[in-house]
């Protein structure tokens, strides 16, 4: 019976193809071959790999097992922050974010996945997360990689000895008068804001720290502000071309291959927009600068970071021709603005939704007797209030600049988490510094709250008492990386917030706008709010 019916069914498919050849049942045909064929590709490529993972018993979404297509989409959304730290609350510490990627919210882990001692160095490298952060020379054809998206850790490490120096607290230090005029050139263009509309309509303030932060970055690269202070909007595109690109390289993290199809084809660029005009600005300064260095004027200004960086050229010319001078002023404008404003904007927002805060702030200010007449206030001043300590590092735990997982590959040997999943070699591990900074053993039950107090000694609190749990906080705390490729430019960015901050409050009351909506948070490659919509009213 059943042979027969076998012979049937090859009669029947005889005849199919037969009267396909006729033309009547051909697409019926010729479709169940496709579908099959798909369904089987699909089961090949998708679903085998993950019956044979060894992640496969790592709890997660249902399609992040099979596809990083869901966390393509999730990030596209621009709330990777609020989806990941969802997945943390249902799935607990480890959650497989993909085939062969695992989130992880374990502290104490920090320590060795991102190597801060010498030996664990460099061991857990970087993942391909971080390539497409480079920038495809137009004329050349080249890739320019840069400190930050420099992957190979022998690399990295030649590129950064030269420079490393030029980023300590003691060498920032010297650029802080460069800081200064800037901070200047931001009161004097909020001050007009002040007297034009009497201080009632409202101001996108955010939209002011931005140029702030790049024109910050500008003057002590190049010593000369970008000009969007000055111009009063992104006169240039740059700013838009910025946050288009950023938002291109945290859509292609989650699949970096698809960058050689977008960006760094060779053959036919398809997009984003790119920063080429950053490249070109960079070249064009450092062309001025020969020129200037053959001239016989004496220099009368205080270095800036591309003198740095022509002297490193000269100190180390094995490592530093002038593409790599190129690298380090791109390090610093990709690197350094849009991160640095995003914090000051959240310490602002946070500062005046609470009833008082930015009151009290001034209050301890003056406090320790700094006034308005003290501005721009200086780096070591502004350090030594503790309450303004507490709001800096309260706004970034609450929002850190950068909210995507940084990758890291599990090195040879794999390596077995405490939940005793064991991850083989090769794995990405991505720790993510907006879900540490929401660990309820580290920062207890009210972790959304905004409290910059939590930061500071409790009433009650001993001094010993206080140490530990601030060493717990800092421990847990990955607002600037950790180890080995840990911010190269965090003191450059604390000098910015700090003096911003502590200026802007000696000097302006700062409300939300009448009838302003909440501002829109976007968890691009790096934190992006938009619509920081105040009210701003000159106080001295
Ligand atoms: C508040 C502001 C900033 C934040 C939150 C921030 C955050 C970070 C983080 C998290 C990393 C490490 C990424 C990883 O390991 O996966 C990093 C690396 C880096 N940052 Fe920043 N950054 C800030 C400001 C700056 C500034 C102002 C500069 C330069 C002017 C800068 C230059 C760099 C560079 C060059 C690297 C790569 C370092 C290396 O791999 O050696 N950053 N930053």
């Amino acid at each position: 019976m059943s042979s027969k019916m076998t012979v049937r069914g090859l009669d029947d498919w005889t005849f199919m193809v037969s009267t396909s050849i006729n033309g009547t049942s051909v697409s019926l045909t010729a479709n169940l071959l496709v579908i099959a064929t798909l369904v089987l590709t699909l089961l090949g490529y998708f679903v085998v790999p993950h019956l044979l993972s060894p992640l496969r018993s790592i709890p997660g979404p249902f399609l992040a097992r099979y596809t990083n297509l869901y966390r393509l989409y999730h990030t596209t959304r621009g709330s990777f922050h609020l989806r990941i730290t969802r997945l943390h609350k249902t799935y607990g510490p480890v959650v497989r974010i993909g085939p062969n990627t695992v989130d992880i919210d374990y502290p104490e882990l920090i320590k060795l996945v991102f190597g801060t001692t010498t030996k664990q160095k460099a061991e857990w490298k970087k993942t391909g997360f971080y390539l497409s952060s480079s920038t495809r020379v137009k004329e050349t054809g080249e890739i320019m990689y840069n400190l930050f998206s420099q992957i190979d850790p022998e690399l990295h490490a030649k590129w950064k000895r030269p420079v490393a120096k030029y980023y300590s607290a003691a060498a920032v230090a010297g650029v802080e008068s460069k800081m200064d005029e800037v901070v200047d050139m931001l009161c004097h263009e909020l001050d007009k804001k002040v007297s034009g509309n009497d201080g009632q309509g409202g101001i996108d303030l955010g939209k002011w720290i931005v140029y702030y932060t790049w024109d910050v970055i500008g003057n002590v690269t190049f010593s000369q502000p970008l000009g969007y202070l000055r111009e009063g909007k992104d006169f240039d595109g740059t700013l838009l071309t910025a946050d288009k690109t950023l938002d291109y390289f945290a859509f292609i993290t989650s699949i970096p291959w698809l960058d050689y199809v977008f960006d760094k084809n060779r053959i036919m660029r398809i997009g984003p927009p790119s920063f080429n005009h950053i490249v070109g600005l960079s070249v064009w300064h450092i062309m001025k600068r020969f020129q200037e260095d053959q001239g016989t004027e004496q220099k009368s200004r205080d270095a800036d970071y591309l003198d740095m960086f022509l002297e490193a050229r000269q100190k180390w010319p094995e490592v530093v021709d002038d593409a790599m001078v190129v690298r380090y002023t791109l390090s610093n404008m990709i690197a350094g603005a849009d991160t640095t404003s995003s914090i000051i904007k959240t310490a602002i927002y946070y500062s005046m939704m609470a009833e008082g805060r930015w009151k009290k702030l001034r209050e301890e200010l003056e406090k320790a007797g700094i006034n308005g007449e003290k501005c721009p206030v200086s780096y070591r001043d502004a350090r030594s209030v503790p309450y303004l300590e507490g709001l800096v590092r309260e706004s970034m735990r609450i929002l850190p600049g950068i909210a995507l997982g940084l990758e890291r590959h599990v090195p040879k040997g794999g390596f077995t988490l405490p939940s005793g999943h064991y991850l083989p070699e090769g794995t990405a591990v991505a720790m993510n510094p907006y879900v540490l900074s929401r660990n309820k053993q580290i920062w207890g039950e009210n972790v959304d709250e905004f409290k910059p107090e939590r930061w500071l000694r409790a009433g009650g609190e001993n001094e010993t008492r206080y140490q530990e749990r601030l060493q717990m906080m800092n421990s847990a705390d990955l607002t600037f990386g950790a180890g080995s490729r840990m911010c190269l430019g965090k003191n450059l960015a604390l000098m910015q917030i700090y003096k911003g901050l502590a200026t802007l409050a000696l000097l302006y009351n700062v409300e939300p706008a009448d009838g302003a909506k909440e501002w829109k948070v976007i968890n691009s490659f790096f934190v992006r709010q938009e619509g920081l919509e105040v009210r701003l009213t000159k106080r001295v």
